[in-house]
């Protein structure tokens, strides 16, 4: 008898922080638009809310931080991460696997929401445009794998289906993960591994 074929490995790649260089982009918008403010250095960023660090560093700096990651082009303009492209374009070939962006927009979403399309069209092509999923809330997305620099993804789902494999980003490196949780230290560390032991785990189907 013929062996059932297993279902394809569905892996969510985020956008922010593991494929577009957010942090990058907003300390430059920062200097840039208010040269005379202090401001917090990549190796100084802890939590994920950029806007709750510069608010605790002084009040005011909160909204002028959120102004930044708001205007227009922000988003647009976000460098890659390095490797991201190539490895989701792998991913994406690979056999038995499905590979979608699974990213949140802000809640002022005037032109994050364009923009994040307009970037993925323009690094990754019209095949990744169909490969969007816009949420706020990543675990109600049935997958086996998101990987997020989100230290912690909340939402309406307790049990979420994916494993979330913490992307390091500045603002997470310095925690200490559990130790039933993985970490990929970038695009260079062996993303096929996990993808590969992820696969292995799954039970068998009938
Ligand atoms: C640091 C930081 C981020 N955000 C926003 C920016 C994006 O809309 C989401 C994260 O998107 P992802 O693709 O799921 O990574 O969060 C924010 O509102 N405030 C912040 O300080
Ligand atoms: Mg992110």
């Amino acid at each position: 008898m013929e062996r059932p074929r297993p279902s394809p490995l569905r892996v969510l790649v985020d956008m922010d922080g593991v494929l577009a260089d957010f942090e990058g982009g907003l300390l430059r918008g920062f200097r840039l638009r208010f040269p005379q403010e202090p401001y917090v250095a990549l190796a100084e960023r802890r939590g994920f809310s950029a806007r709750e660090q510069y608010g605790a560093l002084r009040p005011d700096l909160a909204d002028k931080v959120a102004s930044v990651y708001e205007a227009p082009g922000f988003f647009l303009d976000l460098e890659p991460i390095p490797g991201a492209l190539q490895a989701v374009q792998e991913m994406r070939c690979m056999k038995d696997t499905e590979v979608f962006i699974c990213t949140s927009p802000l809640q002022k979403y005037r032109y994050c929401i364009s923009e994040k399309y307009q970037w993925v069209d323009k690094y990754l092509g019209p095949e990744f445009v169909e490969r969007i999923i816009m949420t706020r809330d990543k675990t109600v997305v049935a997958a086996d794998l998101l990987i997020d620099d989100k230290d912690t993804i909340k939402g309406q789902e307790e049990n979420p289906s994916w494993e979330h494999i913490l992307f390091t980003c500045c603002h997470n490196q310095h925690l200490n993960l559990s130790p039933s949780k993985r970490r990929l230290h970038s695009w260079s560390d062996n993303w096929r591994a996990i993808l590969d032991s992820k696969r292995n785990a799954r039970p068998e189907q009938d």
